[in-house]
């Protein structure tokens, strides 16, 4: 076991050492700055459990997961304080990669203000996101941290970002992206296309976040700020195949799930995806 970390539930599939492992899955159940629905905590929990409902055998890949190597590193213990929490994940993080520097890591959220702590250990050059929401705010309800900041301050370290699947922000974080060349692509505006194009020329190696409220609020009534008209299953599913295809994807996240029911439909696509991204690794690399 790492530092800071414990084990909370199992996922359906059978796990290897971290040592050995191809992929590793790490959860950062932190919710601390949630600012409409609460729950984010047991994100991490609930897309665990949910992967019970789902085959281990890809159809769209012919792919069985259950034979890739996969290590669950458990949860990152996260305090209080946003920053503090962001700080543990860092550490945790930095010793998992001590532990093995190869692996892919799939961080399971938690809000998307822990989205933070990867980037600056894994310092990819390119963040490319699904949300609903810029997430480009200075500072939201009294913190820079906050979820609503999150691509603001990786921006700021230098990493270029695109985000899509975009309905939701404010005038100065239009003026933000506008200011510091951030493309960003509104759900009304999405296609497969549109992804390739602007993500073909992003400089690499590319970290993929998938906040979990792009879907449809009909797909994950259970987020944090839940955003009606946003996109299908597939959108991200086939855009995530194109990047990990084509380009060196260096972690993937999935964040934001909440809620405080097992088997709750924002779980179960989290979950439908998280076994996706398995299978288009196994597949593609
Ligand atoms: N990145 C995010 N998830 N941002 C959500 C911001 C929520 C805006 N509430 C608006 C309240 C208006 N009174
Ligand atoms: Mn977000
Ligand atoms: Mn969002």
């Amino acid at each position: 076991m790492l530092l800071h970390t414990y084990r909370s539930f199992d996922m359906e599939l059978p796990t290897v050492d971290l040592r050995e492992a191809d992929y590793v899955i790490l959860g950062l159940p932190y919710d601390g700055t949630t600012s409409y629905k609460p729950g984010a905590r047991f994100g991490p929990v609930l897309i665990r459990q949910a992967t019970l409902n789902f085959e281990s055998y890809i159809l769209d890949y012919n792919i069985d997961i259950a034979e890739l190597k996969i290590a669950d590193a458990g949860d990152v213990s996260l305090p209080v304080n946003v920053e503090d929490s962001i700080r543990v994940a860092e550490e945790t993080i930095r010793e998992l990669r001590e532990v093995n520097p190869n692996a892919i890591p799939i961080f399971l959220g938690g809000e998307h203000s822990m989205t933070y702590a990867p980037v600056k250990v894994l310092k990819p050059k390119s963040y490319v996101v699904f949300d609903a929401h810029l997430d480009l705010r200075d500072e939201y309800q009294g913190s820079r941290f906050n979820h609503a900041c999150v691509a603001r301050r990786i921006s700021e370290l230098g990493v270029k970002v695109a985000i899509f699947g975009v309905r939701s922000g404010t005038k100065e974080e239009l003026i933000y992206a506008e200011e510091n060349g951030i493309e960003w692509v509104h759900a009304r505006d999405y296609s497969y296309e549109a992804f390739v194009d602007l993500v073909l020329s992003m400089p690499e190696p590319i970290y993929v976040s998938v906040d979990i409220d792009v879907f449809d609020a009909s797909l994950v009534p259970e987020t944090g700020t839940p955003e009606p008209g946003g996109l299908r299953f597939w959108d991200v599913v086939e855009a995530l195949e194109w990047v990990s295809e084509r380009k060196d994807v260096i972690a993937f996240d999935i964040m934001e799930v909440s809620g405080d029911k097992l088997g709750n439909i924002t779980a179960l696509t989290a979950g439908k995806l998280l076994f996706h991204i398995l299978g288009m690794l196994g597949e593609f690399r």
